[in-house]
């Protein structure tokens, strides 16, 4: 497959131990939710995609990506995006800084300004560019991180648990949003998540690792 994150053969050991093998084609626009018990390796899976194992694994394998081979590339080169639980804005910078730091370097101020507020627009937040972060909604501040990260034009998506602070109507409506955006944009998403409902709307294969 040429589009698409691909995880072929990937087997990830510790001390001599298998803890997570998997073999899966994620096609673009497709979401594949990966679930099963604490502990059992499914944040470890997500760091040798995104290129940050710990030196305590051992991993065997490949993560293709738009059709290149992504396993040995550092971190910054691999175009995958990330959301995780934690929304993680800078508290100390504009609601329209922290979309900044998701544009790729480069490109006019007043090019950058304009994706920015296309972004804000796209979230049904115009004119948010100069609000502080801390007077945003739980619901408001997740929009942000994921417009954030989709600036930086990702081409897969990695989601760790990333709705289980919000509460159920919030839930469903951030999770509607990021599918959506996801879609849209022809992105293969990777989710890792304990609820069953989150599986179910992704709409995806589920795995469960045991
Ligand atoms: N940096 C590390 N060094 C050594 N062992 C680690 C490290 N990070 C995690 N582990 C261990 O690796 C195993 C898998 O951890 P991991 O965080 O991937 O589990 P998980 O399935 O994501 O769990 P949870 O659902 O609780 O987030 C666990 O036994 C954990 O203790």
């Amino acid at each position: 497959m040429d589009k698409g994150l691909s995880l072929r053969n990937v087997v990830i050991s510790k001390d001599g131990a298998s803890l997570v093998s998997v073999h899966h084609d994620i096609a673009p626009g497709d979401v594949l939710t990966i679930m099963g018990p604490s502990g059992v390796g499914k944040s470890t899976l997500l760091a040798f995609i995104t290129g940050t194992l710990a030196p305590a694994f051992d991993a065997q394998g490949t993560v293709c990506i738009d059709g290149q081979d992504i396993t040995h590339a550092p971190p910054h080169r691999r175009r995958v995006g990330i959301l995780f639980q934690d929304d993680l804005l800078f508290p100390h910078l504009s609601v329209g800084a922290n979309l900044a730091f998701g544009l790729r370097p480069g490109g006019a101020q007043s090019t950058r300004l304009e994706k920015i507020n296309n972004a804000l627009d796209e979230i049904g937040l115009s004119g948010f560019a100069d609000r502080d972060p801390a007077t945003l909604s739980g619901g408001q501040k997740a929009r942000v991180a994921l417009m954030r990260m989709l600036l930086s034009e990702p081409c897969g998506l990695l989601l760790d648990e990333p709705f289980s602070r919000l509460d159920a109507a919030l839930r469903a409506q951030v999770r509607d949003m990021v599918f959506e955006r996801a879609r849209a944009r022809l992105l293969p998403v990777l989710m890792v998540t304990h609820d069953a409902e989150d599986a179910q709307a992704a709409g995806g294969q589920i795995i469960t690792l045991a």
